[in-house]
């Protein structure tokens, strides 16, 4: 999966990528400037967040958009799930810009594709613009538990991440007990915390930091975790580095300084560059358990929501990611491959495979 941009041409963008549909949502009666990528339907109707956030550039919506959505074709196909991969940007200040007029005007559009796109929260969007959009369209999730939804993703995600460090650590210690390991994990969010207490109820040694002091303090007092400043965690002899924060904060450089044995977390493309800096990590004997997969809990609290599943089966499904990542460990150390690309093949085999499924109708 290329995150490279390789050419300031639309078409040519859409082309690299393999996107099927990109809608471009414009409306200037609400202020709406928005793009909906659909990459690939193979799998089901396309899944993907909405974010919204002040892009330097409407070049760089683009390409946002076009890349999220592709990685959420291959997140919903390695976790088991019968979804394709899209994704949606508004350009705008979340803070001053957004109006009920302006998220409803984009549950239209989402509407207008009559299924073929189905949207959640993300990074400038929450509950809320989600309830403003299903006044529109029923084509969303994330809906508040009150209002029948699934609420909160976060804890699903967390649990998620924690079967992906379970499985990691079985691939390099010959055992998945968490007790006694340590662990770094960077950025305490919802995400992060909802982590950290899963790794103290199996009496992990862990280490937090956070940008955000106050919260740092409360979460270390509150679960009994050993606070750091940020510009020390790459410095700490841990056996887990786990990302909750931001992504690319893997790359030459901290690959350089890391001493851990393996590196696993909630934050979205972790590996500034995922080709080379997936080398980098093989050839150091770093583990790295792909964010995509391991962060799938959030994507997966959605699907059952949209499926009417149980919290039961729910947590079934985000169970199996210690499956789907022990696969991604065994196949890289097969084929002497990054786990990345290990993910990759998985992901994509599967896609090839149920298209041979779907055509015959
Ligand atoms: N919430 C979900 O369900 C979900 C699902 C899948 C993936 N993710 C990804 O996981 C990551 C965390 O998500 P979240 O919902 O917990 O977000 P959040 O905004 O609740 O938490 C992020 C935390 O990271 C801290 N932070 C920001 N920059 C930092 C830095 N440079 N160093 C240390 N801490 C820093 C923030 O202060 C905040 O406490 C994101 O990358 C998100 O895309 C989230």
């Amino acid at each position: 999966m290329s995150d490279q941009k390789p050419t300031d041409s639309i078409f040519d963008q859409l082309n690299a990528f393999g996107h099927k549909k990109v809608v471009f949502c414009n409306d200037p009666d609400t202020g709406l400037r928005g793009i909906i990528a659909i990459h690939d339907t193979t799998l089901g109707p396309a899944f993907g967040s909405t974010r919204m956030w002040s892009y330097k550039s409407e070049a760089d919506a683009l390409y946002d958009v076009l890349r999220l959505s592709k990685s959420m074709t291959y997140k919903c196909a390695i976790a088991g799930l019968n979804m394709g991969g899209g994704y949606s940007v508004i350009i705008g200040d979340s803070r001053k810009d957004k109006t009920e007029a302006m998220m409803r005007k984009f549950g239209r559009f989402v509407k207008n594709l009559n299924g073929e796109f189905i949207t959640s929260e993300d990074v400038g969007t929450n509950p809320r613009d989600m309830e403003y959009i299903r006044m529109e369209t029923q084509h969303v999730t994330g809906i508040p538990e009150s209002l029948g939804g699934s609420g909160d993703p976060s804890p699903i995600a967390a649990k998620g991440v924690f079967m992906g460090i379970k499985a990691a650590v079985k691939e390099l210690y010959g055992n998945d007990t968490i007790t006694g390991r340590s662990v770094i994990v960077q950025g305490i969010g919802h995400v992060g915390e909802n982590l950290v207490k899963l790794l103290r109820d199996e009496n992990a040694k862990v280490y937090i930091s956070d940008i955000n002091d106050e919260r740092t303090r409360q979460v270390s007092k509150k679960y009994g975790a050993e606070a750091v400043s940020n510009n020390s965690i790459f410095d700490i002899d841990a056996d887990i580095y786990s990302p909750c924060a931001l992504g690319a904060t893997i790359n030459t450089q901290t690959i350089k300084k890391l001493k851990c044995g393996i590196i696993a977390g909630s934050a979205n493309n972790q590996l500034q560059n995922e080709q080379e800096h997936g080398e980098m990590l093989l050839e150091k004997g770093i583990l790295f358990a792909p964010d995509y997969v391991i962060n799938a809990g959030g994507i997966i609290n959605c699907y059952s929501e949209l499926m009417g599943f149980s919290k039961k089966r729910t947590l079934q499904l985000t169970e199996n990611i210690y499956d789907a990542t022990r696969n991604v460990l065994k196949l890289s150390k097969l084929e002497n491959i990054s786990t990345t690309e290990a993910a990759n093949k998985i992901a994509e085999k599967r896609i090839a495979d149920i298209k041979k499924v779907k055509s015959t109708y």
